[in-house]
């Protein structure tokens, strides 16, 4: 039947009205979803009762906190080289621990207690020490206290300034959870490459979320490694040839969503590049990156390793977490951590960013047996030994030739 005029009137009317209800309805709920957005930001206890639903959907909110969070305390890591106000005290391991450490682990904590305040936290330092030395106490809350991003609005949603030098020292032990398979776990190394940092090489601020085992969320600030992907590094002692302000990045990665890097200084306000693993067509060809450390891998066995696969460029030498960063942007191919002592069981906060922004880059992080890394111990990978981090395309054949020269 051909409308007639009038009832065409009312049939245009009524598409109109419905498109207008339509376009409201759309128009309310962007708004709602920007607000609640923002409002998670700025007030934890919103950000708490919603980060259970964020986090099944995509981490944003805990990527962009630990971004922030490193930066942070790469930014006093930083203060305290330049005022070289290394002071240290032995531990177990005996590692140096300086007021870096402290420092850096004090301001990470504090802002995933500020936004996620029932996670759980594995944390590599604790303040005993600190209660003991009175005047290394005062000089990490002297350089701690004062620490703070330029962007004021990034500064407030990590949690502004510590309240007192008893507050940093409470803070300091929250790292002490014993991790395990289940809930939200937090893992930090404030500064991981302790001894690089000392000798002004390479070292990495560290943290990654572990959700019920497995690694979602990984940002790793480096403030010795060039920012530009390409440029040259001293291949033994990971030292780099520009000058410092060249230098400074920040990694980070998300389950499923890809790695990226972008400049550490620069706080939010610097565009992310997404990164990736360069191809290695011929395994000959490849470079590895090792630790400067000879206690810490086996530097002979990595030898022997490189050996059978025909490789003859040199390694290149890094301290920390730097070692994975490098591999995951194509400034090297494989990472080997080949066990010295069979007893020694690795840290999960030394892993478990790198395992992360490795595996997103397009990398298989594993042991020497080949099994992923199982972050559902404890505080330590007690299921796994040494670390082998390659190109998916070539790690079995890394795998193969690290079976062989361990006879495993
Ligand atoms: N015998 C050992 N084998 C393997 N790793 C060890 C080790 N003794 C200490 N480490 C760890 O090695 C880390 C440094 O690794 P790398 O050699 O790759 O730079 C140290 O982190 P910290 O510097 O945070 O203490 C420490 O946890
Ligand atoms: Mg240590
Ligand atoms: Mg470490
Ligand atoms: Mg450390």
């Amino acid at each position: 039947m051909i409308p007639t005029s009038s009832s065409s009137r009312s049939y245009l009317a009524r598409v109109l009205s419905r498109f207008l209800i339509c376009s409201t309805l759309i128009l309310a709920l962007s708004v709602a979803l920007k607000t609640r957005s923002r409002l998670s930001l700025l007030f934890p206890s919103f950000a708490s009762s919603s980060s259970q639903h964020t986090a099944i959907m995509s981490y944003t909110q805990e990527r962009y906190i630990a971004e922030l969070a490193v930066q942070r305390a790469s930014l006093l890591t930083q203060k305290v080289f330049f005022e070289k106000a290394k002071g240290t005290v032995s531990k177990d391991d005996k590692s140096p621990v300086t007021i870096g450490d402290f420092g850096a682990q004090a301001l990470i904590i504090q802002a995933i207690r500020k936004n996620f305040p029932n996670d759980e936290i594995v944390a590599e330092e604790e303040s005993r020490e600190l209660y003991e030395d009175k005047a290394l106490s005062a000089e990490i809350w002297r350089l701690v206290k004062d620490i703070k991003l330029d962007d004021a609005e990034s500064d407030s949603i990590l949690g502004g300034p510590l309240a007192s030098e008893e507050e940093m020292l409470k803070i300091i032990d929250q790292g002490n959870s014993a991790g395990g398979a289940s809930g939200r776990i937090w893992a930090l190394d404030p500064i991981d490459g302790t001894k690089g940092f000392l000798r002004g090489g390479q070292y990495a601020v560290c943290l990654g979320l572990i959700v019920d085992g497995d690694v979602k969320v990984g940002a790793i600030g480096t403030p010795n490694l060039p920012v530009d992907d390409a440029a040259t590094i001293d291949a033994s002692t990971g030292a780099q040839q520009a000058d410092s302000s060249a230098n400074g990045v920040l990694f980070s990665a998300v389950l499923g969503e890809g790695a990226t890097s972008r400049p550490l200084g620069s706080g939010a306000l610097a565009t992310s590049k997404s990164i990736s693993m360069r191809p290695v067509p011929d395994i000959a060809q490849a470079v590895f990156c090792e630790g400067v450390e000879a206690a810490h891998s086996a530097q002979g066995d990595n030898a022997a390793v490189a050996g059978l696969l025909g490789i003859t460029a040199p390694s290149v030498r890094l301290d920390s977490q730097a070692k994975y960063c490098s591999i995951a942007r194509g400034a090297g191919d494989i990472y080997l951590r080949l066990p010295v002592k069979k007893d020694y069981q690795e840290k999960i906060w030394d892993h478990a960013a790198g395992d992360i922004i490795v595996r997103e880059a397009g990398g298989q992080v594993s042991d020497i047996y080949g099994n992923r890394l199982d972050f559902s111990k404890g505080r330590t990978l007690a299921a796994n030994k040494g670390v082998v981090a390659a190109p998916k395309a070539v790690h079995g054949q890394v795998i193969d030739a690290v079976k062989s020269v361990l006879k495993l």
